[in-house]
């Protein structure tokens, strides 16, 4: 259980800042979904609070600047270039919690998570000889492996045929409730957003544009103004906004 408080954090890539003055809270048992326009800094976001990319500004964890050791966080970039195999790369994200050897918890945890994710079949295959939406299953598993205790996820379904969206995004949330995770998504499907998220927090050049419930953010305005998009966007029986894009409205 892990309390993100983010003040005013700043990211620059030498001398481009591509992230301002963004302040932002997630909290035990929370999906906090992070959208926005592509370039507009979400996996910056996201590589900030993993501590992948050097930020100014505050970053505390339960009120500690200290990050807490199990952190599952899933790159949007999956490249196959490691010649690993599943099992191997699942295993990875117990890295931290290995000792000297691989222990019975290890592998369990590791064969766990395989089963839910229903990637047991492929556990000996090379990452290069899987299709891209099995590659992403396979690093969520890496993620997940690290029985972490804040779950950072960028872009995880974006590969991924709409069953497994809705899998794994179901697997995220039960998770989320029944282990109290704090977890962030990046997420371009505004519609798996509205459903999934308890929280949406909207990045527009690297600044906070809108940060609330599903029904509080992603509106007709936000898409407008934000994506350069006009929606119809109704409001389904259970309160969550459904988007309807129309035409992208500027060039
Ligand atoms: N390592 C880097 N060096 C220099 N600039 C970078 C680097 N990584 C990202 N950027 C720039 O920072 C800005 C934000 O990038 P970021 O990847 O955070 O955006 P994003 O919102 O996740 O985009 P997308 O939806 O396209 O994945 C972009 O303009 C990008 O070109």
């Amino acid at each position: 259980m892990v309390k993100v408080a983010i003040l005013q954090l700043a990211v620059r890539y030498g001398a481009t800042q591509v992230i301002d003055g963004l302040d932002l809270s997630a909290g035990p048992g929370e999906i906090l979904a992070v959208l926005g326009p592509n370039g507009s800094g979400k996996s910056s976001l996201v590589k900030a609070v993993a501590g992948l990319v050097p930020h100014a500004g505050s970053i505390t964890f339960d009120g500690e600047a200290r990050r807490p050791g199990r952190i599952g966080y899933m790159p949007q970039d999956i490249g196959a270039r490691a010649a690993l195999t599943v099992l191997e790369t699942v295993l990875v994200g117990r890295l931290g919690r290995l000792g000297l050897r691989v222990g019975e918890a290890d592998l369990a945890a590791v064969d766990a998570v395989l089963s839910e994710l229903g990637l047991h079949q492929l556990a000996a295959r090379y990452l290069g000889e899987l299709s891209g939406g099995q590659r992403q299953l396979v690093f969520l598993a890496q993620a997940l492996a690290a029985e972490p205790r804040l779950l950072m996820l960028d872009e995880p379904i974006s590969a991924l045929d709409v069953r497994h969206q809705l899998e794994v995004l179901e697997i995220v949330r039960r998770l989320t409730v029944a282990r109290r995770l704090t977890t962030l998504v990046v997420l371009h499907d505004l519609n798996m957003a509205a459903r999934f998220a308890d929280a949406v927090a909207v990045i527009c050049n690297g600044r906070l544009a809108r940060f609330g419930t599903p029904a509080d953010v992603i509106d007709e305005a936000m898409l407008a103004q934000v994506f350069g998009v006009e929606a119809s966007v109704a409001l389904a029986g259970d309160g969550r906004p459904n988007v309807t894009p129309l035409r992208a409205s500027r060039h």
